[in-house]
């Protein structure tokens, strides 16, 4: 997700680029990373068409270069057990899947059938076993307590930010110590950084990292790849 030049004037840690001109040269080069990022680990056929069936559905799906962090990170932590909170049509979980063990199981949750129906038929055209996914249709808040406890190598949280500390409190509970937390939409479309934006999604995100940040039993960086990755090893 973009982060436009105002945005990154407001930051006060860059308050030296508080000058119009060298505001546009820094738009242009973040422009110029963001693409290079998208572009340089090409979607197959199938990743574009869970992207387009996302469009379709109003969802704004991981970009390429977030995808292709997921599937760094699932594949160096040889992860078997992932759970995915926002299913979408499939997008970061293809990718995903495509980083795990082959015989890794994506627990995937999302309260919307509709979406869990096309992620279903990407997941099969991808030539996976349907023992590879575990999609669970419900609200994280109901699901995520009968998910079992320190089992889990992966959690990735993609749904309402105003859910994510629930969400952040849960994967505390699910992962293994040493297993990998990633919170998408990081940048809150833009947001986080500007101090004028007080939504509540970007409150309560800023809130969350803080928390990731500041309490003792997580491991935390953020990866400012294009829509943003928070991420946090679980001590
Ligand atoms: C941004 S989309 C996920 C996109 C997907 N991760 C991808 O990259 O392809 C967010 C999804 O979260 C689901 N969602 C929103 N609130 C939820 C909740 N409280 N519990 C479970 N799913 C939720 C929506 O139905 C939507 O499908």
């Amino acid at each position: 997700m973009h982060v436009g030049a105002h945005t990154i004037c407001h930051e006060r840690s860059l308050g030296s680029l508080r000058d119009g001109r060298r505001c546009a040269i820094t738009a242009r080069f973040e422009a110029h990373v963001r693409d290079f990022a998208n572009g340089y680990v090409a979607e197959d056929a199938l990743l574009t068409a869970a992207r387009e069936h996302a469009e379709e559905l109003g969802l704004a799906p991981v970009s390429p270069a977030a995808g292709a962090a997921l599937r760094l990170v699932a594949a160096a932590g040889a992860a078997r057990a992932v759970v995915e909170i926002g299913t979408g049509t499939g997008v970061s979980g293809l990718w995903l899947l495509r980083g795990m063990r082959a015989d890794g199981v994506l627990t995937t949750i999302d309260v919307e059938a509709e979406h869990q129906r096309v992620a279903r038929r990407v997941f099969a055209s991808a030539g996976l076993a349907p023992s590879r996914t575990r999609i669970i249709t419900g609200r994280a808040r109901d699901v995520l307590p009968r998910l079992a406890d320190g089992v889990y190598d992966l959690v990735f949280v993609h749904h309402d930010r105003l859910e994510y500390a629930a969400a952040v409190a849960a994967a505390a509970r699910l992962l293994r110590p040493g297993g990998l937390l990633v919170l998408g939409d990081a940048w809150s479309g833009g947001r986080l950084t500007d101090p004028t934006a007080r939504d509540p999604q970007t409150v309560a995100l800023r809130e969350v990292l803080k928390a990731l940040r500041d309490e003792d039993g997580w491991l935390p960086a953020f990866l400012p790849t294009a829509d943003g990755l928070a991420c946090a090893v679980r001590r």
